[in-house]
């Protein structure tokens, strides 16, 4: 059994001393890192600063029955990661700040920190500061990222324009499922026998677009190597649709996007015919693909249609004739932003004395 050591004993400065021990600093724009008030970030004039940020709460963007927390301090950091790819960008630093219950150990968070540490080496990312405090409510984990862009390079989500290509990466969906899977795995565990261990098998491209996704770095190198730069970008966090209408709000235009060419990998298609759900659907409005979705203009054609792992599923149309999903039997649906959203009625959390009255 893993040894469990009160993270009392140890206090905030030793827990935090604990979980940075033996960092270093890679990258040049990392002057100074953890141990002072601030750290030292330091940009050349060709570049421009991004930074983003993300709150992820137990119960609401995660379940740990499920998830183990190297895998969730992993795609945490990756979350960020994608949004600083979405803007053309190199993510270079985060910050991480952790509220924590008493029910976690020490031992619970040297998992968490080994998997932000991990996705931090992968991605070529400084760890260099945070916050840490106690929470009465779970586990709270709020990582900021900064990256740089080249000047000129970095791309919004109001730059579309009409007759322009949608191009979305990788598939889409699988996420989704995985969650599906493990959260009816989870009722069915907790209805039978604890010791009984689910059985996943044909199953795992599922869990690990769930559990351990990846950014596209891949892409934006590809892209900077081919020399395109899209008009409009972002990444796909709450689902196609939903992202989609936010390029065309921001961009002032319509599109059409074609459901034949909606790129879904074999296993999401055999696990919503299981759930019976609409598979479609379930790409369109899944969440968490964090794959990227950008827009190129129609003279790009060639180039992005040879790009491995890049799909064209449909153009940007003038804004007055909306943006639409054409079906395979050549019908029209208005698209909806039905993606994941943490603040809408059923998933808004409801404070503990409103749910006893
Ligand atoms: N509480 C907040 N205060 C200020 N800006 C916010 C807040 N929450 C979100 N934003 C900003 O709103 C924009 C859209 O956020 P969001 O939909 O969360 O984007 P993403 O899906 O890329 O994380 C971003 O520019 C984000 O920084
Ligand atoms: C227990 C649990 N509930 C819900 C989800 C699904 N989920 C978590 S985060 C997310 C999408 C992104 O979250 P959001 O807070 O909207 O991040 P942002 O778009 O701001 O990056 C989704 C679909 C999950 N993985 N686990
Ligand atoms: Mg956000």
């Amino acid at each position: 059994m893993i040894s469990r050591t009160e993270i009392a004993t140890l206090g905030e400065f030793g827990l935090i001393r604990r979980l940075t021990e033996g960092m270093k600093l890679k990258n040049k724009s990392s002057q100074y890192g953890i141990g002072d008030d601030a750290a030292v970030l330091s940009y050349p004039a060709n570049k421009e600063v991004l930074v983003t940020t993300d709150l992820l709460l137990e119960g609401v963007h995660f379940d740990l029955i499920y998830v183990p927390l190297k895998h969730l301090g992993y795609k945490s950091a990756i979350v960020n990661f994608s949004d600083i790819y979405a803007m053309n960008g190199i993510p270079q630093q985060i910050t991480v700040s952790l509220g924590l219950s008493k029910r976690f150990s020490i031992e619970d968070m040297e998992e968490l920190y080994a998997g932000i540490r991990l996705a931090c080496e992968e991605y070529n990312v400084d760890i260099v500061g945070g916050d840490t405090s106690s929470s009465y409510t779970g586990l709270t984990i709020s990582i900021t990222c900064i990256g740089e862009g080249e000047k000129g390079k970095v791309v919004y989500r109001n730059g579309a324009r009409e007759t322009d290509l949608i191009c979305v990466t990788g598939d889409l969906g699988a996420a989704y499922m995985g969650l599906q899977l493990l959260e009816r795995e989870k009722s069915v565990l907790r209805r039978v026998d604890k010791e009984l261990q689910p059985d996943f098998a044909g199953k795992e491209y599922l869990l690990e677009r769930q559990l351990k996704p990846e950014a596209r770095r891949d892409i934006i190198e590809k892209l900077a190597e081919e020399g395109i730069k899209p008009t409009a970008m972002m990444d796909v966090s709450d689902g196609l649709s939903s992202e989609l209408l936010h390029i065309c709000t921001q961009s002032n235009v319509g599109c059409r996007i074609y459901e034949e060419h909606i790129p879904i990998d074999y296993q999401t298609a055999v696990m919503a015919e299981e759930f019976n759900m609409n598979l479609t659907t379930c790409a369109l409005n899944g969440g968490e693909d964090y794959e990227l979705l950008f827009t190129v203009p129609i003279a790009d054609h060639e180039k992005v249609s040879e790009m491995e792992g890049v799909k064209l599923i449909g153009h940007i149309t003038k804004p007055d004739l909306g943006c639409a999903l054409i079906t395979r039997d050549g019908q029209e649906f208005e698209l909806k932003a039905q993606g994941w959203n943490p603040l809408k009625e059923e998933s808004h959390a409801t404070e503990k004395s409103e749910e006893s009255k």
